[in-house]
């Protein structure tokens, strides 16, 4: 069952919004990530309505998929954007948003980094650390400058998700203990080129249960009323990311009433606050699918049978980082038999798999495979490892749609190296 909203069958053809995939694949090859404008919509339209009439700053996470054309289909729609290096804020204000629509996280700012973003006068730093902070306030006195932040104070909530994507537990390295956050708040409040505004978290990412940040915006509310009382004053409260998506069947979407429901009420004495969300996975992993050509079918004496693609951990690269799960599923439809099949890819690694052990309908070489739900965290943690080329990127709308990112070619591969 495809749960992506504007993907589905039409006379066994895998559709994209009114769009033959295979028609898209004529034109560009394989492999390439297609995304659909109507479900990048269709996610940011949901949000904002569990929000109603809450006063609300959605800052697009473009660290998901950082392609301009598709952080410009939410700025063109309301939205700020968040991003973690200097690159992100090249890359945002080129997608045409409003610096001061931009909030900046991230442990590692470098000096660059902050200059630049201090020059392109954005919203506000999410400060992650002591140090973090007087080096904006150097760089701010040296520009003469005042600069608005937030302190990312991590709550030491545990967000139930997979060890390797929760933030907001004491042991992770992002943001600053909730102990010693007062103390580096009122250090803030001293320094002459900072202006305090806010307040940050984000305590993991692919939360399918929404019931950590009940937890973690109670305890925020409270941290929030005593900075307030010692007039430190707060205006935004930023809750980062982290809403899921249901990639395998028997997984639910997220009650996203129950989420707005939970950040606004520990706040109700508070009206005044802005809440910032920074959604990423949420607006776009939906919208994605990574279409690869089958090479080769290969069996083994142990009954393996592995089905090789021209795609796989350099495209994309969940399944073996975090043991993650993306339906495959045929572009055409052949209805043939069920087979128990490894999906492999190129690479000279073990760990280079789209699949293990999946049940799947029989396919050929030659025939063209759908990996859904690959719009967030795909094409941006692929790489050019054992030097291939990454795919072609392509946003459909309605019955039309455009090449966002070309197909690399062999001299792609070596720009930047001096011969
Ligand atoms: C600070 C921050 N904001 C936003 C996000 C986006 O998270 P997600 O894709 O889970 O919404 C992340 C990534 O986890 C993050 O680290
Ligand atoms: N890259 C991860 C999520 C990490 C969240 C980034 N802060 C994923 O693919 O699920």
């Amino acid at each position: 069952m495809i749960k992506a909203p504007y993907i589905y069958y039409k006379e066994k053809q895998l559709m994209m919004e009114e769009v033959r995939v295979e028609d898209i694949i004529k034109e560009t090859g394989t492999p390439t990530y297609l995304y659909s404008k109507g479900s990048l919509l269709n996610q940011l339209k949901q949000l904002k309505e569990a929000f109603g009439n809450t006063k609300l700053l959605i800052c697009y996470s473009m660290k998901v998929c950082h392609n301009i054309n598709i952080a410009n289909v939410f700025v063109e729609n309301g939205c700020g954007v968040d991003i973690v290096s200097g690159g992100e804020l090249y890359r945002a204000i080129k997608a045409g948003a409003d610096p001061k629509k931009i909030v900046y996280s991230g442990v590692a700012k470098t000096e660059k980094e902050i200059r630049e973003a201090i020059e392109a006068d954005i919203l506000m730093f999410n400060v992650e650390s002591e140090q973090e902070l007087t080096r904006i306030n150097n760089i701010a006195a040296s520009k003469n400058k005042k600069v608005s932040i937030s302190l990312r104070i991590n709550p030491g909530v545990d967000a139930k998700t997979h060890p390797y994507i929760t933030t907001g537990m004491k042991e992770n390295k992002f943001g600053i203990d909730s102990e010693m956050g007062v103390n580096i708040y009122k250090k803030a409040m001293q320094m002459e080129h900072v202006e305090v505004i806010g307040i940050d978290l984000h305590i993991g990412s692919q939360l399918l249960d929404v019931a950590p940040y009940g937890e973690a915006m109670k305890i925020v509310a409270d941290y929030v009323r005593q900075l307030r009382s010692m007039n430190i004053p707060i205006q935004y409260v930023d809750i980062g990311g982290g809403i899921g998506i249901p990639y395998k069947e028997e997984q639910a979407s997220p009650d996203l009433n129950e989420y707005a429901r939970l950040i606004t009420e520990p706040f109700q004495d508070m009206p005044d606050i802005t809440f910032v969300l920074e959604p990423g996975r949420f607006l776009v992993a939906q919208a994605g699918l990574l279409i690869t050509e089958v090479q080769y079918i290969k069996d083994n004496s142990y009954d393996k049978r592995f089905v090789i693609i021209d795609s796989g951990m350099h495209h994309l690269i969940r399944p073996s980082l975090y043991q993650s799960y993306h339906n495959i599923i045929p572009v055409i439809q052949k209805e043939k038999s069920m087979n128990t099949v490894d999906v492999v890819g190129p690479i000279c690694e073990s760990t280079d798999f789209l699949a293990k052990d999946r049940q799947m309908e029989e396919v050929t070489q030659g025939d063209l495979l759908a990996v859904t739900d690959a719009g967030a965290y795909g094409i941006v943690m692929s790489s050019h490892y054992n030097s291939h080329s990454r795919p072609v990127e392509v946003l459909v709308e309605e019955n039309d749609y455009k090449i966002i990112r070309r197909r690399e070619t062999y001299e792609d591969l070596l720009s930047g190296e001096i011969i």
